[in-house]
C-alpha cells in the first residue's frame, strides 16, 4: 500500500538512490537536489520518500508559498523502474491528504509546474482535477487546484 515518510536521517540514502529515466533528467530535479532546497525552506516544506509498503519507490516535496498563500508540490518523482504501476496516482492522493491537514498554513489552494512535453505527468495531473492557471515560464506551465 502507497503511504508517505518524511525524509530523516534514516532513508535519505534511499532518496539519493532513486532514478529517473535518461529522457526524464530535464523534467524534476533529482531529490538529491531537492534536499539542498528543502534545507533552504526548511521552515515552510516538507519532503517525502514514496513508499509502497516498506520499499521507497519515489520522491516529492511539499512546499507552502506565504505570499500567494497555497501549497507547492515539488520535484514528484517514481523511480523509473517502479512507474505505470500507479504509485504515482496513490502517492498524488496521500499528498493531497497531506495538505488537506494545512501543516504551515490555511489555504485550500494547491500549485505546481510542469514541462509542457512531459505527458505521463500532465495526464496524471489532469485525471486529478488540475487545471492550466495560464501562467507559463520557458517549457515549464502551471496548474492548479483546490485540495
Ligand atoms: C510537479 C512535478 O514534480 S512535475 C515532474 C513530474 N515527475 C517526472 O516527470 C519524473 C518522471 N516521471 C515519473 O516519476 C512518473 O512517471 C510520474 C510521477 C509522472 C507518474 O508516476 P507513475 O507511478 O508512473 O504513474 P501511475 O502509474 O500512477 O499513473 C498515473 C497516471 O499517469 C498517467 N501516465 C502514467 N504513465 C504514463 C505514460 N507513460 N504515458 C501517458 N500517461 C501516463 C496516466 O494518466 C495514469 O493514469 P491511468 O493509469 O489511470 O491512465
Amino acid at each position: 500500500m502507497v503511504n508517505l515518510r518524511k525524509i530523516t536521517e534514516e532513508n535519505f540514502i534511499d532518496a539519493f538512490n532513486l532514478k529517473l529515466g535518461k529522457s526524464q533528467e530535464r523534467f524534476v530535479s533529482h531529490p538529491i537536489r531537492s534536499l539542498a532546497q528543502a534545507y533552504v525552506y526548511r521552515d515552510q516544506c516538507q519532503p517525502f520518500g514514496i513508499y509502497n509498503d516498506d520499499e521507497m519507490v519515489g520522491y516529492v516535496m511539499v512546499i507552502y508559498d506565504y505570499d500567494v498563500p497555497e501549497y507547492d508540490i515539488w520535484h514528484m518523482m517514481i523511480d523509473e523502474k517502479y512507474q505505470a504501476h500507479g504509485y504515482g496516482k496513490a502517492a498524488l492522493e496521500q499528498i493531497l491528504f497531506y495538505i488537506r491537514t494545512k501543516p504551515f498554513g490555511d489555504s485550500n489552494r494547491v500549485t505546481l509546474t510542469c514541462n509542457r512535453d512531459n505527458d505521463a505527468a500532465l495526464a496524471l495531473y489532469r485525471n486529478m482535477g488540475f487545471k492550466e492557471t495560464g501562467a507559463e515560464d520557458e517549457d515549464e506551465i502551471e496548474l492548479s487546484m483546490m485540495a
